[in-house]
């Protein structure tokens, strides 16, 4: 049994969704007559090799070449069979032809009702008349003029496609798929006729030459030229780095070339991923095009060009940084974020940047090996938040934190001990981090302990517990720290006084799930004298009020949210203070 195939839908399918662009019908065009001039060079033939594109007023467009020409067996066989390919028969010579799939005349339907051949083959016979249709049905017919060896394809526009047929066009999108191909393309209009090819193709252009090419098209300057080679696939090519930052989920565009003639300019995955701050323009000879030629077939030889193409771009990158440090800190300047990036995915990469890049710190923006040169311990705060709670105090201990909050930094921090010895780097913690700080010596331990008893007692609605380390600057009193579950915690304390009753309950069962809920830290700092005055204190109320008010300012100064409750206090506090400053009594009961 076989299964009833469809034609027309077939070839609506193939011709109509297979391409991306209607204008690919010229590639496909100047493929098969660049593949029919090398099938016939392959016969022994002596001739002036070209493949001539002729503009008609009527929307009408001449495809020839003096190729190899078609047999009406070979007619039968290839062009009136969809899938089938002289070129895929010649398995062994296969490799010179660009085309092998055996539909690409079916791009030629997107823009026109009919294909016209005429041609005459190299080894026989007559000429012959080929016309097609995209219902599946055909005519061949023998020409009794004489005809020269090769073919001619003639197409017509379809209504709405007379744009791809006017000189203009016909000529960008020559231009485009076959200014470098090594055989002569010529656009002929009326008596006006030119040459299409250009004589050096980039990937054979010296660097000064690659860099003006790059210019003219793109309209701005690459930063540099790098020089692509891969052994395997036959590949050799530029990447010339963009002069502008790139993000990394921008689509990538290389430029690829099979056998010199344009494939694609939107291929995004013939050089690495991370090779993002490049663009490539690519020529290869024998990397497998998709049936849509939009992109190559991702077998073992795609990935290993792949990767050697990689091995190109980061070996030059090592050299630039020998060779121009200059030009090597300028290319991180620009592509800054994404080289972070790139340095994360890749060990080597990391390796070559991570001296270079910058990081904040506790004493300010650093490169990484102006940190390594002055410090040996390193901790990295894991959240913007925690670092900024705890930068100015920490470079008062003389403590490296660098701030893993941004994107990338906290895992290229982490890892330079890969590549660093003797270095230390420490997720810092931020509940613990005052525990750093020098203790008190043991008589002063007990005679701070009832005040912190006391600000334990006053703090435990708010999650916060406290205690009492010298440190520096003088001048700050209290140093608050929390985390983000620390916070959690308190706001649904917060939430189970305030909310409504079913808010409450569930506020209630998500505490429970945590078997203890973890406090913020409230560190006095036994150098700063107001604390010492707060602490030496005999005034209960003034010694309340005080605790009261280091733990309020210091929520915000810090930025932290502020409760209801936090801010009932707060004023309370401050009425006090005012009330004792303007010499009233004491409250009873404290
Ligand atoms: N200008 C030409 N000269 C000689 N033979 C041609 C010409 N154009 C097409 N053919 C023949 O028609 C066949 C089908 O062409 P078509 O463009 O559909 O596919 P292909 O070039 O073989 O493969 P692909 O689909 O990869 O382009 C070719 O294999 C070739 O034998």
């Amino acid at each position: 049994m076989n299964f009833q195939v469809n034609l027309q839908g077939v070839i609506d399918l193939l011709s109509n969704h297979l391409y991306s662009d209607p204008g690919v019908f010229v590639r496909e065009l100047l493929q098969n007559g660049v593949d029919a001039v090398t099938a016939r060079r392959r016969l022994g033939h002596a001739f002036d090799e070209t493949v001539k594109v002729e503009v008609f007023s009527s929307y009408t467009l001449a495809f020839s070449d003096n190729g190899c020409g078609l047999t009406e067996s070979e007619i039968e066989q290839f062009l009136a069979r969809i899938g089938s390919s002289t070129k895929r028969e010649q398995q062994d010579t296969a490799d010179d032809f660009i085309g092998q799939f055996g539909v690409g005349l079916l791009s030629c339907f997107v823009v026109s009702e009919e294909i016209a051949m005429i041609t005459r083959s190299a080894l026989e016979g007559d000429a012959l008349e080929w016309r097609g249709k995209p219902d599946g049905t055909y005519t061949i017919k023998k020409l009794q003029h004489e005809v020269p060896i090769g073919t001619t394809v003639y197409l017509k526009a379809k209504p709405d496609y007379e744009d791809y047929f006017e000189y203009y066009q016909t000529s960008e999108l020559l231009e485009k798929y076959g200014q470098f191909l090594p055989i002569p393309i010529m656009l002929i209009e009326d008596k006006y006729e030119r040459t299409i090819n250009v004589p050096t193709p980039p990937w054979l252009m010296d660097k000064e030459e690659a860099i003006a090419y790059v210019e003219r098209e793109t309209y701005s300057k690459p930063m540099d030229i790098i020089p692509l080679s891969s052994v395997i696939g036959g590949v050799s090519g530029i990447a010339h780095i963009l002069p502008y930052a790139v993000s990394l989920q921008d689509e990538k565009r290389h430029r690829v070339h099979l056998k010199n003639m344009l494939l694609s300019d939107k291929m995004n995955n013939i050089l690495p991923a991370w090779a993002f701050f490049v663009n490539g323009i690519l020529n290869t000879d024998s990397l497998r095009p998709t049936a849509s030629r939009e992109a190559f077939q991702e077998n073992d030889l795609f990935f290993a060009v792949r990767d050697e193409l990689g091995e190109c771009i980061k070996r030059y990158l090592m050299e630039l940084s020998e060779r121009d440090p200059e030009l090597f800190q300028r290319i991180i300047r620009v592509h800054y974020a994404s080289i972070k990036a790139m340095a994360v995915e890749d060990d080597e990469l990391y390796a070559l940047f991570i001296r270079h890049l910058s990081f904040e710190t506790s004493y300010g923006d650093m490169r990484m090996a102006d940190i390594l040169r002055d410090h040996r311990m390193i901790l990295v705060a894991v959240s913007l938040d925690e670092f900024r709670q705890v930068a100015r105090v920490a470079k008062a201990q003389e403590l490296m934190v660098v701030n893993g909050g941004y994107v990338h930094d906290l895992d290229l921090v982490r890892n330079v001990t890969a590549v660093e010895d003797d270095v230390s780097v420490d997720i810092l913690s931020i509940l613990e981090f005052a525990n750093r700080f020098e203790e008190l010596g043991y008589e002063e331990k007990l005679a701070v302990q009832p005040f912190l008893d006391q600000s334990d007692e006053l703090l435990e609605p708010f999650q916060c517990r406290t205690l009492v380390r010298w440190f520096e600057p003088a001048d700050i009193p209290v140093l608050y720290n929390t985390d983000r579950e620390a916070n959690f915690f308190k706001l649904a304390e917060a939430s189970e006084q305030e909310a409504n009753p079913l808010f409450a309950e569930v506020v209630r069962v998500i505490k429970e799930g945590l078997y203890e809920g973890p406090y913020a830290r409230l560190c006095y700092n036994y150098n700063n004298p107001m604390v010492r005055k707060a602490i030496e204190s005999r005034d209960p109320e003034l010694q309340r009020a005080s605790i009261e008010l280091f733990y309020t300012q210091a929520l915000l100064l810090g930025n932290h949210v502020m409760g209801a409750e936090e801010l009932r206090m707060m004023n309370a506090a401050l009425l006090r203070f005012m009330n004792r400053g303007f010499g009233g009594e004491a409250e009873a009961g404290l």
